[in-house]
């Protein structure tokens, strides 16, 4: 990490991070304030993406549908597809609630980010601590691209979107097999935890290891 001066907030942006299992405890260890912010997107979809790029890259895989299960006649489903992995949100969300409060994390939905980036920055901008700098003059809908884009980029008076990698038509699934992973992820939601732990606050004041049962709301 570079220094950061008097006036700076360094940023550092790792998809990965939020299911590595040794991340929180390093981070926690190198500055116990770090503040962190997660974008979450509906599991399913965010696995469909997830098996989108691989296939980009890869156009020999099997089928999303095989992929996704150990046994498709009883219907279990392979959690150790990394595609299916990482959407068990609450399950990485509690190794960081071993170091960090939930005060100190913030979730950026992945929907509001392309319906209303303005807004979901809006957030973001706060929990920083920041001026609300950007908003909704900085974005207009490009059609072809079918998301929203930059007015201008940073250093440039040009428009700009996201490059080719991201948003990415994805392949159509078979709903049976959406349907079954939409009942798969169900309990691993995070809201209720969050909600929970939020109104709770009693885990929240002490940042670094803290006992998981001042977490109770994280059932499944
Ligand atoms: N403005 C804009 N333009 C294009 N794409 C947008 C935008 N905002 C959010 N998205 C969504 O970002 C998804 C890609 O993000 P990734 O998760 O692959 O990014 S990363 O791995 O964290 O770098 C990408 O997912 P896919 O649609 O599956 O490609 C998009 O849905």
């Amino acid at each position: 990490m570079p220094r950061t001066l008097e006036g700076q907030i360094t940023m550092e942006k790792t998809p990965s991070y939020f299911v590595t299992k040794e991340a929180p405890a390093r981070i926690s260890s190198m500055s116990k304030g770090t503040k962190l912010i997660v974008v979450v997107r509906d599991p399913v979809t965010r696995a469909i993406s997830d098996y989108t790029q691989t296939l980009s890259k890869k156009p020999d895989i099997p089928t999303f549908e095989s992929l996704t299960f150990k046994n498709r006649t009883t219907g279990l489903i392979d959690t150790s597809w990394s595609a299916i992995q990482i959407g068990i949100y609450a399950k990485h969300l509690e190794n960081w609630l071993l170091y960090f409060p939930i005060g100190q994390i913030l979730f950026v939905s992945g929907e509001r980010l392309i319906s209303d980036p303005a807004g979901e920055l809006g957030r973001v901008q706060d929990f920083l601590g920041l001026k609300r700098i950007i908003t909704d003059k900085h974005f207009y809908f490009n059609k072809t691209k079918g998301f929203p884009c930059l007015k201008k980029a940073e250093g440039s008076s040009k428009p700009h979107c996201l490059g080719k990698t991201k948003g990415r038509t994805h392949p159509d699934i078979d709903q049976e097999v959406v349907q079954r992973l939409r009942d798969f992820y169900r309990p691993f939601n995070m809201k209720d935890e969050v909600m929970y732990l939020t109104r709770k606050g009693g885990c929240e004041q002490q940042p670094g290891p803290v006992d998981i049962s001042c977490s109770l709301g994280l059932q499944y």
